[in-house]
């Protein structure tokens, strides 16, 4: 089973990933891992170098070529499915799991992370919570386009794992 785990910044898909293969024994990648290692630079340090339109177009090359393996829990960078053809892509090459999580939310997680997010531009408090309700409406289009949606604010391997298997027997 192939799991690409999709969401908005800050919902947990690197953390939950990693839990979920662990649990289920099978290897675990994530997609900006994968760019750092393609292109040799951080994420940060592309958007600055490149700017975000290069970057989209490079998160396409990479999860689109990518020799994922048939089993895999695949962590995906919270833009990925809004641009191009990758959340059809996710979708006819494994089960693409939404993870929902509300603005305020997102915002205290990404406040609290150590990890830098260049499309938040470095916003905090109200303004932050702002830019999420905006971005989370543009993109909520296409992450609803999952074979599988799980809504927070918890999250546990149970709760991954018996979303899909009420999906798979649909
Ligand atoms: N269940 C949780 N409870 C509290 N903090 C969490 C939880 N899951 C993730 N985090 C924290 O939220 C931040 C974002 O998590 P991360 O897994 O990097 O999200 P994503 O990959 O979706 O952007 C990290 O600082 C992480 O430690
Ligand atoms: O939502 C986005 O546009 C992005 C999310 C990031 O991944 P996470 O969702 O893992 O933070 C990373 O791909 C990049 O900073 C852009
Ligand atoms: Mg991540």
């Amino acid at each position: 089973m192939r799991i690409f785990l999709i969401g908005f910044m800050g919902c947990g898909k690197t953390t939950w990933g990693k839990k979920l293969a662990s649990a289920l024994e099978i290897p675990f990648l994530d997609l900006d891992a994968l760019i750092r290692e393609h292109t040799g630079m951080t994420v940060p340090q592309y958007f600055q170098e490149f700017g975000e339109a290069r970057f989209r177009e490079t998160e396409r090359d990479v999860l689109q070529s990518a020799a994922f393996p048939e089993d895999a829990v695949i962590s995906t960078g919270g833009g990925a499915p809004c641009y191009f053809d990758n959340m059809d892509w996710m979708n006819s090459h494994g089960i693409a799991v939404y993870m929902s999580l509300s603005p305020g939310m997102l915002a205290s997680r990404l406040e609290n992370a150590k990890e830098v997010r260049p499309v938040l531009e470095g916003r905090k408090g109200e303004a932050l919570v702002q830019f999420i309700q905006e971005k989370l409406q543009e993109r909520e289009p296409f992450y609803s386009k999952a074979n599988v949606i799980v809504t927070g604010p918890e999250f546990s391997v149970e709760k991954f794992i018996s979303a899909i298997e009420d999906y798979q027997r649909k």
